[in-house]
């Protein structure tokens, strides 16, 4: 499959009123064409700074980010972004707000197919006969739902979810989950998403990318095996109790709570033992890589 987004060795220092705070330094993050990246790491690691590089929000001081081989050099308008506040405006109903991309974004879609399009999606994601309802009309969950149909209008090259799900209840949460499958089949999409959540990076993503405390390198890359169809029961077999056992290990290498593991190639510390004795096996099916 061919790499959509590929970041190579970004290293970027923010220049902040108290001096230099390096916010990353070695992220190296690939994701193919139809993939769905998560991103997890310690808070404040650079999570968000690397949506921004994806978005061509910012160029880094070093280092490589291309989309579809081309080098990002500004901002692109082909990413769709959804964030855990959705921001809807209040004097607009939810079927304008899903439409305003396509006001900013220029589209050769006739206004009826726009608004077909639109309606298509809010039917999608659940919420046909809320079109004309303002987003104070609708609960949390509705109006994430509604935010993610207005990502999505202009079919984007990239969609970006930065912690779109954070601020719900566990079982809205776990609804939207099922939802984005539901999505991503009727509307294939390149995604990478951002949570602090990892039942939720390996339920939604094929890739799971751990990022190291700041400033941010990646630590380490999951492959989610792709067991088709997901529903929540999969996230307890104990297929998905041995991913959550590594990733949660590797959050703790990250936070600095557990010691790291050396590079494949390394002098092992002792005779016999290694630094990964004790860290969970990756389970079977996954392909698991440390990057150092
Ligand atoms: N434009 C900026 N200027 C200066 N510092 C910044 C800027 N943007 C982000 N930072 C700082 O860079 C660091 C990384 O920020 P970022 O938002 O990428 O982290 P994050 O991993 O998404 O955080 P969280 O997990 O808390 O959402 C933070 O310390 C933040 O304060």
């Amino acid at each position: 499959m061919d790499k959509l987004i590929d970041i190579r060795d970004v290293r970027h220092t923010f220049t902040t009123r108290t001096g230099p705070l390096p916010v990353l330094d070695g992220l190296d993050v690939s994701v193919d064409e139809g993939g769905f990246t998560a991103v997890v790491g310690p808070s404040g690691c650079g999570k968000s700074t690397l949506t921004r590089l994806i978005a061509g929000l910012m160029i880094p001081d070093a280092g490589e980010v291309r989309v579809h081989g081309a080098p990002v050099t500004g901002p692109r308008s082909n990413v769709g972004m959804a964030f855990q506040n959705p921001v809807l405006l209040e004097w607009r109903t939810i079927l304008q707000n899903v439409l305003l991309p396509l006001e900013i974004v220029p589209t050769t879609l006739p206004k009826r197919e726009q608004e077909a399009r639109a309606r298509r999606l809010l039917s999608l994601v659940g919420l046909e006969g809320f079109e004309d309802k303002r987003p104070s009309e609708l609960s949390g969950g509705m109006r994430q739902r509604a935010s993610l149909c207005r990502a999505l209008i202009h079919t984007p090259e990239v969609l970006i979810l930065d912690e779109p799900f954070g601020a719900l209840d566990a079982f809205t949460r776990e609804d939207l989950w099922q939802i984005m499958h539901e999505v991503k089949r009727a509307e294939p999409f390149t995604g990478v998403l951002i949570t602090h959540d990892l039942r939720e990076a390996i339920f939604l993503a094929d890739r799971v990318v751990v990022l190291s405390g700041r400033p941010a390198r990646t630590q380490y890359v999951l492959d989610v095996p792709d067991t088709g169809p997901r529903d929540l029961d999969h996230l307890y077999t104990p297929e998905a109790a041995e991913m959550l056992n590594l990733l949660r290990h590797q959050i703790e290498i990250a936070q600095g709570r557990a010691p790291a593991e050396p590079a494949a190639g390394d002098p092992s510390p002792g005779d016999t033992a290694t630094e990964t004795d004790g860290a969970p096996a990756p389970p079977p099916g996954s392909a698991a890589r440390g990057m150092h």
